[in-house]
């Protein structure tokens, strides 16, 4: 919807109205497209401004209808319609001007923006292009090098920014729609020929053949498999060698394919996912809405590692007092050099003061005595942090909410430590955790909905996207993982190479491959988490067979790489070779195939060829169906929090939805019988026997995965 009001007797004012963000709804553009007539038709109406409701320009096209059958006015026309009107039109910017809210203020002859407005075409991150004239109006406007910058990346840029692109005529301070009215009072008489964007040329630099080339390069490069970015470009190649006529034609084109393609479908669902994630329940009942968080002033890390530095810098850039613990001395140290300086490099990025003062640093656990709440992060060791939750919870304030960093640890083992386990949670952070935005907060079966609204809330704080899981082994994002990993390893017993396995995962659109991975974050670590569960045992005086554990099916190599010292990149030997301990350009290691092809002489294997088919549907299904386990068992409460997790905690491609919805896309029954067919093949494998929610959803029609929750709470309640 849309207000008309006529101010100071010669201006038309109109308000679009559609909270949250005044999206461009079917009724929203049918209001534009009425008003727009009423203000040209009065005669006393000499200019018009539009604008939001509660200080919000407009948040782009109603996301919402683009699933459905659309109605209402189109947006091209309803923009040109304004870039021809006979009266000056002005865009009173505050808030946001974002996609097809931009693109309205594009069609309008001026802008006036608040200075703390952002403006931007994030169609991109939607699977889209700005298709309702931005590709071809912002590069004549701002100019190629500019246009292109903001659309293929969809960033949002401040008022400041975009005043120095010429993208917006004036900031204010004050009131923008007041500023807007007085501003078009001034130019009602002001010709208009030279203020409509689509009649201007498009200014390109000399060498714009080249630009385009090597944007489209670094396009592709980066887009692992995307297609939006890609028609970004041509769209803009578009607006810089055609007339403005035929480039709108060309955008029509570019937008009707990636409008209906698979990747805007899953990057719109993956939109609604990750604000899904914040409406968190438990099984207990509680829920986001009805759990108030407490406020935190102070927190503490305990354990300054790769883990307690980045958290302590998360911490402090948000602006929370942190005090930040470890019991080395020389550890101390350099865990202090490190901080100072991630600190300083990141306040140098955002143009602030570093947040040094924030911290303070000790080597004693007393001086967290008054903190609200503590991260641990000491060694993954169940008998350490027991010891480190026994002091803090003698040490610490009654109400101080104790939370431990673990990877995979029972909380509730932990929680048992303390006097006030309801106060014990997960916050699992990812590394390096200043920088990944997950976190996957883990409530255990004493966690109380306050100790989870409070980490919830302190991970939006500082910057994090967090989803609440249930307490189990590996939690929600490393119980997938195991079986992805066991996967990869099974294919290199049969035959594959790192380098195939890697090459697959990675045109899949995974930034890393399986092996690269497992290089960078280093073997060992696995290695000794295995040991202490006693799958990892090199002596074969143990009398255990090599292949086999506890029954199913086992490969050692990733221990027998360690054995050797190969650590991956820290030791410049792991799945590949590096020039260097350190190095990180992984390069295929002859020795690597050599002691594969003797590895399967030694057990009898025939390794046969194994083709890119079959690399994805074993390891991500494999995965996939590890996922419906954990929505099975209400360690997750819907896919959506499955696939947050995985798109910003393990790279999963962003444009393929995360695995839960690749599983629907592909489609449940195929996943299924692909499941089916290697548990036949590898019975001993109990990874591949599709489990019972998978089987539900398939005889209940495979629904869409809106309607999962549906089925997974009836399954649930049978068990
Ligand atoms: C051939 C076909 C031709 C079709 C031509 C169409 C061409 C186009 O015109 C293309 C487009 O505009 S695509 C849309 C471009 N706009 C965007 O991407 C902005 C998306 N929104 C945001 O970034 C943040 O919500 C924002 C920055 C705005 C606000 O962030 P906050 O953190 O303050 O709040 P959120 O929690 O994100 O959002 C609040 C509620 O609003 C919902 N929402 C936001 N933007 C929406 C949008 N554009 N459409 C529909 N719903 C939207 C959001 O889901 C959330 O709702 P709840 O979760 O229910 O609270
Ligand atoms: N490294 C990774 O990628 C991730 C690790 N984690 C988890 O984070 C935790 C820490 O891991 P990292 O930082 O990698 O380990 P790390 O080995 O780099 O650091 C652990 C630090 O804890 C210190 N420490 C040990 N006992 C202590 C005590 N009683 N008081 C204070 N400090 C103590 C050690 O001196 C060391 O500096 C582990 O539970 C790990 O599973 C979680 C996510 C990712």
């Amino acid at each position: 919807m849309a207000q008309y009001t006529r101010v100071s007797g010669s201006v038309g004012l109109i308000t679009l109205q559609s909270p949250p963000v005044n999206a461009l709804s079917a009724a929203v553009r049918q209001g534009i497209v009425d008003l727009m007539q009423r203000a040209l038709s009065e005669p006393e109406v000499k200019s018009v401004v539009i604008c939001g409701q509660n200080g919000i320009f407009c948040g782009g096209a109603d996301i919402k209808e683009f699933g459905g059958q659309m109605s209402g006015p189109p947006l091209i026309p309803m923009i040109h319609a304004i870039e021809a009107a006979s009266k000056p039109v002005v865009a009173a910017i505050e808030g946001i001007a974002l996609g097809g809210g931009l693109e309205l203020a594009l069609g309008c002859h001026y802008r006036i923006a608040h200075s703390k407005a952002r403006v931007g075409l994030p169609e991109v991150t939607l699977g889209l292009l700005p298709g309702a004239g931005g590709s071809q109006r912002l590069p004549r406007l701002i100019g190629v090098p500019a246009a292109l910058d903001l659309i293929t990346t969809g960033r949002h840029v401040t008022a400041a920014e975009a005043l120095k692109f010429g993208l917006v005529d004036q900031i204010t301070d004050h009131n923008t729609v007041n500023v807007a009215v007085k501003f078009a009072q001034r130019v009602a008489d002001q010709p208009l020929d030279a203020r409509r964007i689509s009649t201007h040329p498009c200014l390109c630099p000399s060498d714009v053949a080249v630009l385009f080339e090597e944007v489209m390069q670094r396009v592709r490069r980066t887009a692992r498999g995307a297609i939006a970015p890609i028609a970004c470009v041509q769209a803009v190649r578009a607006a810089a060698t055609l007339p403005y006529n035929q480039g709108m034609e060309r955008e029509r084109e570019l937008m009707a394919t990636l409008f209906t393609s698979g990747q805007a479908r899953a990057l719109q669902y993956f939109f609604f996912a990750q604000r899904a994630v914040g409406r968190w329940s438990m099984p207990s009942g509680a829920r986001w809405d009805t759990s108030k968080p407490r406020p935190v002033h102070k927190a503490a890390v305990i354990g300054l590692g790769t883990m307690g530095r980045g958290i302590t810098v998360a911490l402090a850039q948000a602006g929370f007092s942190v005090v930040a613990v470890e019991t080395q001395e020389k550890q101390l140290m350099e865990a202090k050099q490190a901080i100072s300086g991630m600190l300083e490099r990141g306040a140098k990025r955002r143009g602030v003061a570093p947040a040094l003062d924030k911290i303070n640093y000790g080597r004693n656990i007393q001086s967290v005595a008054d903190v609200d709440l503590v991260i641990e992060a000491v060694f993954e060791d169940m008998a350490l942090k027991k010891k480190v939750f026994q002091q803090l919870s003698a040490v610490c304030k009654p109400s101080t909410f104790l939370c431990s960093n673990t990877s995979g640890l029972d909380i509730d083992q932990l929680a048992c430590q303390t006097r006030n386990p309801e106060l014990v949670v997960g916050m699992h952070f990812f590394a390096p955790a200043h920088v990944m935005k997950l976190l996957e907060v883990v409530y255990g079966p004493k966690s109380s909905p306050l100790a989870v609204a409070t980490a919830m809330q302190l991970g939006k704080k500082i910057g994090k996207v967090s989803v609440a899981v249930g307490n189990c082994r590996g939690f929600v994002g490393n119980r997938m993982l195991k079986p992805y990993l066991e996967q990869a390893l099974f294919l290199l017993e049969e035959g594959a190479t790192p380098e195939f396995v890697d090459q697959v995962l990675e045109e899949f659109g995974f930034a890393m491959g399986v092996f690269r991975m497992s290089d960078l974050s280093g073997l060992d670590v696995g290695w000794k988490v295995r040991l202490a569960d006693g799958l990892a045992m090199p002596d074969p005086t143990m009398g255990q067979p090599t292949r086999l554990r506890q029954g199913r099916r086992y490969s050692p190599l990733g221990d027998l790489l360690c054995e050797q010292g190969r650590f991956g990149q820290k030791t410049g030997r792991g799945w590949y070779q590096y020039d260097k301990p350190g190095s990180q350009v992984a390069k295929p290691d002859p020795w690597l195939h050599s002691f594969l092809d003797e590895y399967r002489a030694r057990h009898a294997l025939v390794a046969h060829r194994i083709d890119h088919q079959e690399v994805l549907e074993r390891c991500l299904y494999s995965m996939i169906n590890e996922g419906f386990r954990i929505l099975e068992d209400g360690i997750a409460a819907g896919p959506e929090d499955i696939d947050v997790i995985y798109v910003f905690g393990y790279s999963w491609p962003r444009h393929r939805g995360g695995p839960m919805f690749y599983a629907a896309t592909v489609g449940l029954n195929k996943v299924l019988e692909r499941l089916e067919h290697y548990y036949q093949a590898h019975p001993d494998v109990p990874s591949l026997q599709p489990c019972h929610l998978l089987r539900k959803l398939v005889a209940s029609g495979s629904p869409p995965i809106q309607k999962w929750r549906e089925v997974i709470k009836k399954v649930r309640s049978q068990l």
